[in-house]
């Protein structure tokens, strides 16, 4: 099976042009856009044709894990610097009514970016003025430190609500953490297809939360190493794979359920511990792996290959067949030998040999300068929803950092683990002080 070209993108209108039409037909993106761009008819009213490129933030699950993968990201781990439970709801209250109105294509603030008063700072930061709004997709996830803080305090009365799966992640063999990239009480993952638009968001909900919450780090990206949907053309890695041919697609609805979305028999649902808020949600794990660029370079073709298990070129898997063919550990070549090494990413990643275990994965490529003896840095920026971490992630990760032919060639210097709450109901309104916010669940008793 060969995946179809992506589909051609409708023209776009920017959110200056949205702010005067606000109200007009604009309640109508999000109806019908379950897991894809919001389906507006191509009329003479141009918020009909934004809505070309706005995947509604409301609905069952959050947008930006399922939704087609965007071509950039922009990710930030935030430390919530208020000990007030209140703050914390309002900053939620907050960030839930600006990320609606941003990925919309509309400004962060009702006034926007020069409607308010002029001896006030803006509402809207103002470079994502003239850009539409590039398919952009705000996803919010709690991290462990968020229910009980290093010095073991419960700042928010939410301790006894924290799932038992949602802890630091282990030490992993060969891990070079740096600690100013791990951990963070709130993750914010921000994809678009244009960067300015993904940092825009980011930044204006940094700005908003100022007093509450600041950037503990944050991570850019591009060119997507995941597909998420059967219509998107499987994207190359910085090693020239293509990576993500067999990811969990959105349209394997069964696999997405099993595998992605934590269900209601996951919780524990007593007195003394309630983790359901956390139903219809996921964890995300996020890791930053340096790729030694320069040494892979001199590695012939076929050390490349073997390593990765299948071949550069069409991506199929050594065994044999196109870029989706099953790859066959058993088949065997010159000299009895496997075709596929069993040491390859490949093998050891696969399904067979982790019990089954899939994930979600929704990465990309990073490139932050060169160091300072000339090489990049640069890599993999690593996300992946799973729904359950101890099952998904940590044995496939043990493996991996312990006998996949690849980890010569990586280095893990960032990490962050975090449950992602179900979506915000679709139809409800947001902003004030009574609005729907994200993850509202876990702070109703
Ligand atoms: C712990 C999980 C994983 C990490 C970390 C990881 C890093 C990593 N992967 C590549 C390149 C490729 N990965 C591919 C497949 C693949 N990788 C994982 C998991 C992790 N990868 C899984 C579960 C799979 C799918 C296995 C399967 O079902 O067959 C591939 C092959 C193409 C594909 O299916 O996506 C490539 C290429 C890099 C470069 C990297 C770290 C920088
Ligand atoms: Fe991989």
């Amino acid at each position: 099976m060969t995946a179809p070209p992506e589909p051609a993108r409708a023209p776009q209108v920017t959110r200056r042009g949205l702010l005067g039409l606000a109200g007009a037909g604009i309640a109508a993106i999000g109806a019908g856009a379950a897991g894809g761009f919001a389906t507006a008819r191509a009329t003479e009213n141009p918020t009909a044709a934004a809505a070309s490129d706005v995947y509604e933030f409301t609905g069952a699950h959050q947008a930006g894990i399922t939704t087609p993968a965007q071509d950039r990201v922009h990710f930030a781990a935030f430390d919530i610097v208020t000990d007030s439970r209140e703050e914390l709801v309002e900053l939620l209250r907050d960030w839930t009514d600006a990320a609606r109105r941003m990925t919309r294509g509309e400004p962060a603030g009702e006034l926007g970016t020069t409607s308010g008063p002029y001896d006030a700072p803006p509402d809207d930061t103002g470079e994502a003025e003239d850009l539409s709004a590039s398919g952009l997709t705000l996803t919010f996830g709690f991290g462990p430190s968020l229910f009980t803080d290093a010095g073991g305090e419960d700042r928010f009365g939410i301790a006894h609500r924290k799932p038992d799966l949602l802890v630091d992640l282990p030490h992993f063999p060969a891990d070079a953490l740096e600690d100013a990239r791990c951990g963070g009480d709130i993750a914010v993952q921000a994809c678009a297809d244009d960067p300015q638009v993904a940092v825009h968001a980011i930044r204006n909900l940094a700005r908003i939360g100022f007093g509450k919450a600041s950037v503990r780090w944050s991570q850019l990206g591009y060119g997507r190493t995941s597909s998420t949907s059967t219509q998107q053309v499987t994207p190359r890695n910085l090693f020239g794979f293509k990576d993500g041919t067999s990811n969990i697609k959105s349209e394997e609805t069964q696999a997405v359920e099993d595998q992605v979305w934590v269900q209601p028999e996951d919780a524990t649902s007593t007195d003394e511990h309630d983790s359901a808020w956390l139903t219809g949600g996921s964890y995300l794990v996020a890791r930053r792996i340096r790729m030694t660029i320069e040494t892979w370079d001199r590695s012939s073709l076929r050390e490349q290959e073997t390593i990765v298990g299948r071949t550069k070129h069409t991506g199929a898997p050594l065994s044999g067949g196109d870029e989706f063919t099953e790859p066959d550990f058993a088949l065997t070549g010159r000299g009895d030998e496997p075709l596929i090494d069993p040491a390859s990413h490949v093998a050891l990643a696969h399904p067979d040999a982790n019990g089954g275990a899939r994930m979600l994965r929704r990465g990309y490529n990073y490139t932050d300068g060169s160091d300072g003896l000339g090489r990049l840095d640069a890599g993999l920026f690593f996300i992946a929803y799973v729904r359950n971490p101890a099952t998904q992630y940590i044995p496939v990760q043990n493996t991996l950092a312990r006998d996949d032919l690849m980890s010569e060639y990586l280095r893990h210097t960032g990490s962050g683990l975090w449950a992602v709450p179900a979506g915000v109901p679709t139809g409800s309104t947001t902003g004030g002080t009574d609005g729907v916010f994200v993850g509202q669940a876990l702070f109703e008793e």
